[in-house]
Protein backbone atom coordinates (compact mmCIF):
# COMPACT_ATOMS: atom_id res chain seq x y z
CA UNK A 1 0.00 0.00 0.00
CA UNK A 2 1.14 3.57 -1.08
CA UNK A 3 2.32 6.56 1.62
CA UNK A 4 -0.13 9.03 1.51
CA UNK A 5 0.39 12.50 2.82
CA UNK A 6 -3.06 14.21 4.17
CA UNK A 7 -3.41 17.67 5.15
CA UNK A 8 -6.02 20.15 7.04
CA UNK A 9 -5.81 23.37 8.27
CA UNK A 10 -6.72 25.47 10.78
CA UNK A 11 -7.02 29.14 11.88
CA UNK A 12 -6.58 30.79 15.09
CA UNK A 13 -6.28 34.35 16.30
CA UNK A 14 -3.42 35.07 18.58
CA UNK A 15 -1.78 38.40 20.19
CA UNK A 16 2.10 38.08 20.92
CA UNK A 17 5.09 40.49 21.48
CA UNK A 18 8.91 40.00 21.18
CA UNK A 19 10.53 40.79 23.77
CA UNK A 20 13.89 42.39 23.00
CA UNK A 21 13.58 42.58 19.27
CA UNK A 22 14.31 45.56 17.26
CA UNK A 23 11.73 46.04 15.41
CA UNK A 24 7.71 46.40 15.91
CA UNK A 25 6.80 43.11 16.55
CA UNK A 26 8.39 44.11 20.02
CA UNK A 27 5.23 45.87 20.69
CA UNK A 28 2.32 43.88 21.46
CA UNK A 29 -0.18 43.06 18.39
CA UNK A 30 -1.70 39.80 16.94
CA UNK A 31 -2.02 37.69 13.96
CA UNK A 32 -4.88 35.87 11.72
CA UNK A 33 -2.31 32.44 11.95
CA UNK A 34 -2.95 29.58 9.59
CA UNK A 35 -1.58 26.23 10.17
CA UNK A 36 -1.31 23.48 8.11
CA UNK A 37 -0.79 19.72 9.46
CA UNK A 38 -0.07 16.92 6.97
CA UNK A 39 0.71 13.43 8.20
CA UNK A 40 1.91 10.60 6.30
CA UNK A 41 0.85 6.98 6.38
CA UNK A 42 -0.98 4.31 4.48
CA UNK A 43 -4.92 4.16 4.35
CA UNK A 44 -6.51 1.44 5.92
CA UNK A 45 -6.63 -1.56 3.58
CA UNK A 46 -9.66 -3.68 5.72
CA UNK A 47 -12.97 -3.06 3.74
CA UNK A 48 -14.95 -3.83 6.95
CA UNK A 49 -13.07 -0.97 8.84
CA UNK A 50 -15.34 2.22 9.11
CA UNK A 51 -12.47 4.11 8.34
CA UNK A 52 -11.32 2.57 5.14
CA UNK A 53 -9.65 3.98 2.88
CA UNK A 54 -8.52 6.61 5.11
CA UNK A 55 -4.86 7.46 6.32
CA UNK A 56 -6.99 9.20 9.50
CA UNK A 57 -10.43 10.79 9.03
CA UNK A 58 -10.05 14.49 8.62
CA UNK A 59 -12.17 14.47 11.52
CA UNK A 60 -9.74 12.92 14.25
CA UNK A 61 -7.00 15.30 12.92
CA UNK A 62 -9.14 18.20 13.85
CA UNK A 63 -10.00 16.70 16.89
CA UNK A 64 -6.20 16.44 17.83
CA UNK A 65 -5.37 19.57 16.52
CA UNK A 66 -8.39 21.69 18.15
CA UNK A 67 -7.62 20.07 21.38
CA UNK A 68 -3.22 20.92 21.47
CA UNK A 69 -3.29 24.03 19.81
CA UNK A 70 -6.29 26.02 18.09
CA UNK A 71 -8.66 26.11 21.36
CA UNK A 72 -5.39 27.22 23.76
CA UNK A 73 -4.24 29.88 21.26
CA UNK A 74 -7.02 31.11 19.96
CA UNK A 75 -7.67 34.75 21.18
CA UNK A 76 -4.95 33.98 23.56
CA UNK A 77 -1.72 36.36 23.95
CA UNK A 78 1.89 34.90 24.00
CA UNK A 79 4.37 36.14 25.76
CA UNK A 80 7.68 34.45 26.81
CA UNK A 81 7.76 33.73 30.42
CA UNK A 82 11.90 33.81 30.96
CA UNK A 83 11.58 37.73 29.84
CA UNK A 84 10.21 40.54 32.09
CA UNK A 85 6.99 40.08 29.72
CA UNK A 86 5.88 37.68 32.66
CA UNK A 87 4.89 40.88 34.28
CA UNK A 88 2.69 42.25 31.78
CA UNK A 89 1.37 38.97 31.45
CA UNK A 90 0.39 38.61 34.99
CA UNK A 91 -1.04 41.97 35.19
CA UNK A 92 -3.26 40.83 32.19
CA UNK A 93 -3.93 37.66 33.30
CA UNK A 94 -5.17 39.07 36.66
CA UNK A 95 -7.58 41.48 34.92
CA UNK A 96 -9.48 38.20 32.89
CA UNK A 97 -7.38 38.49 29.76
CA UNK A 98 -6.42 35.06 27.96
CA UNK A 99 -3.08 35.35 28.68
CA UNK A 100 -0.52 31.84 27.62
CA UNK A 101 3.03 32.13 28.78
CA UNK A 102 5.46 30.04 26.94
CA UNK A 103 9.56 29.22 27.68
CA UNK A 104 10.74 30.42 24.51
CA UNK A 105 10.37 33.42 22.02
CA UNK A 106 7.19 33.27 20.05
CA UNK A 107 8.24 33.66 16.95
CA UNK A 108 6.78 31.28 13.99
CA UNK A 109 9.69 29.43 14.12
CA UNK A 110 9.47 28.30 17.75
CA UNK A 111 5.67 28.25 18.21
CA UNK A 112 5.97 25.45 14.74
CA UNK A 113 8.68 23.74 17.13
CA UNK A 114 6.11 23.57 20.16
CA UNK A 115 3.11 22.50 18.08
CA UNK A 116 5.11 19.62 16.09
CA UNK A 117 5.83 18.51 20.19
CA UNK A 118 2.57 18.97 21.03
CA UNK A 119 0.65 17.29 18.00
CA UNK A 120 3.16 14.21 17.73
CA UNK A 121 2.18 13.04 21.29
CA UNK A 122 -1.27 12.76 20.30
CA UNK A 123 -0.98 11.03 16.59
CA UNK A 124 -1.58 6.55 16.62
CA UNK A 125 1.44 5.08 16.25
CA UNK A 126 1.16 4.79 12.66
CA UNK A 127 0.84 8.08 11.42
CA UNK A 128 3.89 10.25 11.33
CA UNK A 129 3.47 14.01 11.63
CA UNK A 130 4.99 14.43 8.12
CA UNK A 131 5.16 18.82 8.36
CA UNK A 132 3.63 21.62 9.31
CA UNK A 133 3.23 25.23 7.87
CA UNK A 134 2.68 27.86 10.03
CA UNK A 135 1.38 30.99 8.22
CA UNK A 136 1.69 34.49 10.55
CA UNK A 137 0.87 37.14 7.74
CA UNK A 138 0.17 36.83 4.17
CA UNK A 139 3.53 37.07 3.22
CA UNK A 140 5.46 35.42 6.19
CA UNK A 141 5.93 31.45 7.12
CA UNK A 142 7.28 28.94 8.99
CA UNK A 143 7.80 25.35 8.10
CA UNK A 144 8.78 22.69 10.21
CA UNK A 145 9.36 19.07 8.54
CA UNK A 146 10.26 15.76 10.86
CA UNK A 147 13.12 14.79 7.47
CA UNK A 148 14.64 17.92 9.01
CA UNK A 149 14.33 16.92 12.29
CA UNK A 150 15.01 13.53 13.20
CA UNK A 151 13.70 13.03 16.76
CA UNK A 152 15.66 9.30 17.28
CA UNK A 153 19.40 9.86 16.07
CA UNK A 154 20.26 6.53 14.48
CA UNK A 155 22.41 4.20 16.48
CA UNK A 156 25.67 2.78 14.70
CA UNK A 157 25.89 -1.01 15.66
CA UNK A 158 29.19 -2.33 16.41
CA UNK A 159 29.33 -5.51 14.87
CA UNK A 160 32.59 -6.83 16.81
N1 LIG B 1 12.00 35.07 11.29
C1 LIG B 1 11.00 35.78 11.84
N2 LIG B 1 10.95 37.09 11.68
C2 LIG B 1 9.94 37.79 12.21
C3 LIG B 1 8.92 37.15 12.92
C4 LIG B 1 8.99 35.74 13.08
O1 LIG B 1 8.14 35.09 13.70
N3 LIG B 1 10.05 35.10 12.53
N4 LIG B 1 7.87 37.87 13.38
C5 LIG B 1 7.74 39.14 13.20
C6 LIG B 1 6.49 39.84 13.63
O2 LIG B 1 5.87 39.15 14.65
C7 LIG B 1 5.45 40.00 12.49
O3 LIG B 1 5.07 38.74 12.04
C8 LIG B 1 5.91 40.83 11.35
O4 LIG B 1 6.32 40.06 10.26
P1 LIG B 1 6.59 40.71 8.85
O5 LIG B 1 6.54 39.64 7.81
O6 LIG B 1 7.86 41.50 8.94
O7 LIG B 1 5.31 41.64 8.73
P2 LIG B 1 5.05 42.87 7.79
O8 LIG B 1 3.63 43.27 8.00
O9 LIG B 1 6.08 43.91 7.98
O10 LIG B 1 5.21 42.17 6.39
P3 LIG B 1 5.15 42.76 4.89
O11 LIG B 1 4.24 41.83 4.16
O12 LIG B 1 6.57 42.65 4.42
O13 LIG B 1 4.65 44.15 4.99
C9 LIG B 1 8.84 39.92 12.59
N5 LIG B 1 9.89 39.13 12.05
ZN1 LIG C 1 3.92 39.24 15.11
Amino acid sequence: MSNIRITKSFSFETGHALYGYDGKCRNVHGHSYKLFVTVIGTPIADTNHVKYGMVIDFGDLKKIVKEEIVDVFDHATVFNKNTPHVELAKELSNRGHNVLLVNYQPTSEMMVIDFAEKIKTRLPENIQLYSLKLQETATSYAEWYASDNPSTPLRVLKTN
